[in-house]
């Protein structure tokens, strides 16, 4: 077993330390919210970001302190909000050890560059490839911390190193299967969350679970013609991280993104849906990072630019279908 660090204490950072904790290793929560750090440290909780969780395990610690954080760390774990995560880890990139092991949790494409996490990571850390690890899948954060059975996808270049990181992270209720395709768990993982304000959003509108079916299916062929087009293999597409995960947040209001997206529905503004959501939804800044993709790959990314117009713009759940759906008939 190892000594682990999970770079940011939100619910899915602790509840995979949680799983970490579980399977064995000694875990090190750095968090930048002194309010979260004293919580994990005096009385095992995490109110703020994982309040369903009574008890977390005693081999879990936490500090706020960055050199103390990843001091001895064979993994380190990051789990911060994506459009943060460039700023937050150049703070660590003289502090990490040079043979440590980097795990991305994140689902998301920064915003400003239009770069997928392992790009923006391996970019803030200084790191090579081999050393980067991401992992993605069907995992809803509160699900997986009530310790309900999931699986999980850990990819790395270096398989070698995906079957270490996946050997850490397996107990009992929590299974990990390991890839070489980064990109195409890091495509997966960050464009579901679109089609998943997609989905809230028709349902809050009142539609049935046609439409979801039509939003989710075509969102599925979208991220993989996308991620395709970056370089991902179409096998992971019909996997845990590709249709597994659609599955999970498109079906779930324990989803973020999905909940967002309901309540755009419901006739919410941007700016209400996002007083309302409980923790990041990725989506909403991805979005316009994916249409950007699209051009850059000469892809069409129909299901992405409707939402960017429903973000951008206001148009109501029907004029999104219509754009994503534009009359006549073409091939699937
Ligand atoms: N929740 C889930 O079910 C799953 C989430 N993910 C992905 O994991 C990532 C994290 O999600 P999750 O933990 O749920 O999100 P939360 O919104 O619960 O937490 C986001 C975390 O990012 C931290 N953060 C934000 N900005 C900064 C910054 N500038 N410096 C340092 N830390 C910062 C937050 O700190 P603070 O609390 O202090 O604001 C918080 O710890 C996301 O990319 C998400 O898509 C993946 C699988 C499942
Ligand atoms: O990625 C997730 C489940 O796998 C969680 O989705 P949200 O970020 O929308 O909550």
């Amino acid at each position: 077993m190892a000594n682990v660090t999970v770079l940011g204490a939100g619910a899915w950072g602790t509840a995979f330390g949680q799983v970490l904790a579980d399977a064995g290793n000694d875990v090190t929560m750095w968090a930048i919210e002194p309010e979260i750090v004293e919580a994990i440290e005096k009385t095992h909780t995490n109110p703020v970001r994982l309040p369903s969780v009574k008890q977390l395990p005693a081999n879990m610690t936490a500090t706020g302190d960055r050199a103390a954080a990843v001091r001895g760390a064979d993994v380190v774990v990051v789990a911060i909000a994506a459009q943060h995560a460039r700023e937050a880890l150049v703070e660590f990139k003289d502090l990490i050890p040079e043979t440590a092991l980097i795990v991305s949790l994140m689902k998301g494409i920064e915003q400003s560059t239009g770069k997928r996490m392992d790009q923006v990571v391996c970019e803030a850390l200084g790191l090579e490839d081999e050393r980067f690890l991401a992992v993605s899948g069907p995992n809803l954060s509160k699900q997986v911390a009530a310790r309900e059975p999931a699986a999980t996808v850990v990819g790395c270049t270096n398989i070698e190193n995906a079957y270490e990181v996946a050997k850490l992270c397996t107990t009992k209720y929590f299974r990990a299967f390991v890839t070489s395709d980064v990109i195409g768990l890091e495509m997966c993982g960050s464009l579901k969350n679109v089609v998943a304000l997609a989905v809230g959003m028709s349902h809050g509108a009142g539609y049935g679970e046609n439409t979801a079916a039509m939003i989710e299916t075509r969102g599925l062929a979208e991220i993989a013609a996308v991620g395709e087009a970056a370089g991902a293999m179409p096998e992971t597409f019909r996997g845990l991280a590709g249709v597994g995960d659609l599955i999970a947040t498109c079906g779930s209001p324990l989803s973020r993104n999905y909940t967002f997206g309901y309540n755009l529905g419901k006739g919410l503004s941007v700016e209400e849906a996002t007083k309302e959501s409980n923790g990041v939804a990725e989506g909403v800044a991805t979005a316009s990072a994916v249409v950007a993709l699209g051009e850059q790959y000469h892809v069409p990314t129909p299901l992405a630019l409707a939402m960017t117009r429903v973000l951008n713009d206001g148009i109501s759940c029907a004029e999104m279908l219509g754009e994503m759906f534009p009359e006549g008939v073409t091939e699937e």
